[in-house]
């Protein structure tokens, strides 16, 4: 592979934009080296700027569950396009996918759009709060729901204490009111509401991380939130920014069958283009404006072109009953071949997976949470992306990411991969 273009697009990028990126993880600052520059995708592949093609298990971190460019999203949008970008106005169209969501998603009456997960997540916490008339919320660390200020904190000295900041600009006031958990760790929960009683408004959660890599609940750790949060007046809020229609058509909540009384969705409910949204029952959702007082608004929210890509991709997905089962599978082989040749290898490493999210951690024990997840060998793992990447396979550029399986990527590609795995050497 050679990298001039990108090399030189990165060089020059730096200048105009910080870190060269428009999203930190793009930057490679996890993995080293210089970012590669795409230029185009196409199914399962990317081709950078020096003209190498790759197999995609990013898929832009989630949205492209279709494989790229897909024909009949392509062609919707084309038509969408020529009607107008966007208008500032409703439009039936945003009806549309509104009742298509809620009438294929358990539990959910009403669903708000906007243009992010950041705004999805930030929106839903303020939401539980003025539902509730409380200030606090619960998270898990390594658990990511977008970079707005509440969510940036971390762990506080003691369990039961609340976080600190996890970023310069993020104040002490705002800190206060997040609290810290251990992932899968339900007895730091039990901790939170008994230091904290009458005054937590909501548990925040990825159902099934993909921010630590792919980490998975056990010992029935949804359906214990559910429970204590029912017994404490708190409102559970599923962030099914990754998951959602990627686990199953209703999500996490189908796939483990605990019902959340927010949702968070993103990524895939766009197609591609710039979305996120929050979803609840009438209960909940009745209070947001303009029908209630909580505020949250957006310029751009259910834009025509993000909307129609999205929907498009629902259909697809809803009208063939095989979908998931065949992304699960393709799942499946990579983590069983991937797992025999490391360990032909002799290389010591866990894989965690659930549908179509998997992540390859090179750790002797069990990943159950962020520490265990920190404790992985990273520095093995940055050497495993670039021989990876030279091997024409892009995953995540980072140990604390999850791969994104497209169904774009068949026998081929999965051959491809394996080729490339066999081809890793490691001092
Ligand atoms: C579970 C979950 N919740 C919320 C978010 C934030 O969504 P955005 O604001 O990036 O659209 C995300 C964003 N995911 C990252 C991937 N780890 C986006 C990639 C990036 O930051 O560039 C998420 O995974």
């Amino acid at each position: 592979m050679k990298y001039q273009r990108s090399s030189a697009l990165f060089e020059e990028a730096y200048k105009y934009i910080p870190g060269g990126v428009n999203s930190p993880v793009r930057a490679f600052k996890s993995v080293g080296g210089v970012p590669v520059f795409m230029k185009s995708a196409k199914g399962a592949y990317l081709t950078d700027a020096d003209d190498n093609t790759y197999v995609d298990y990013i898929n832009s971190w989630g949205p492209a569950i279709l494989g790229h460019t897909h024909p009949e999203v392509l062609e919707e949008l084309k038509i969408q396009a020529e009607k107008g970008f966007s208008f500032g106005a409703p439009t039936e169209l945003e009806t549309e996918i509104a009742k298509f969501i809620t009438e294929n998603v358990p539990n959910i009456d009403q669903i708000r759009m906007v243009s992010s997960g950041t705004e999805a997540c930030m929106s839903a916490i303020r939401l539980a709060r003025g539902f509730t008339g409380r200030d606090k919320f619960i998270k898990f660390e390594g658990c990511y729901h977008g970079h707005s200020d509440s969510f940036l904190i971390k762990a506080g000295s003691g369990a039961a204490t609340f976080g600190n900041p996890n970023s310069p600009g993020v104040t002490p006031g705002t800190a206060k009111d997040t609290l810290l958990a251990r992932y899968n760790d339900f007895e730091q929960v039990e901790d939170l509401f008994r230091h904290h009683q009458g005054e937590i408004a909501a548990i925040i959660i990825e159902p099934v991380a993909g921010n630590m890599g792919c980490v998975l609940p056990e010992n029935n750790f949804l359906q214990k939130l559910r429970k204590i949060c029912d017994e404490n007046g708190a409102l559970l809020i599923f962030d099914e920014v990754m998951t959602g229609f990627r686990l199953a058509f209703g999500g996490a909540q189908e796939l483990y069958n605990v019902k959340a009384d927010l949702v968070t969705y993103g990524k895939v409910i766009g197609g591609g283009l710039p979305v996120g949204a929050f979803a609840g029952r009438n209960e909940i959702m009745d209070h947001l404006a303009p029908k209630g007082g909580v505020y949250q608004a957006g310029t751009l929210s259910g834009n025509p072109l993000a909307m129609r890509a999205g929907l498009k991709t629902l259909q697809i997905i809803k009208n063939d009953p095989e979908f998931f089962n065949r992304l699960a599978k393709t799942t499946e082989t990579l983590d069983l071949e991937i797992g025999k040749i490391l360990s032909e290898k002799g290389i010591e490493h866990r894989i965690n997976r659930k549908g179509s999210m998997m992540s390859v951690f090179f750790h002797i024990n069990a990943v159950s949470n962020f520490d265990e997840a920190q404790n992985a060998n990273h520095a093995l793992f940055n050497n495993f992306f670039h021989q990876m990447l030279t091997n024409g396979i892009y995953l995540p550029p980072s140990g604390y990411e999850t791969y994104f399986i497209s169904d774009a990527i068949k026998d081929k590609e999965i051959d491809m991969t394996l080729e490339a795995v066999r081809k890793f050497q490691y001092s």
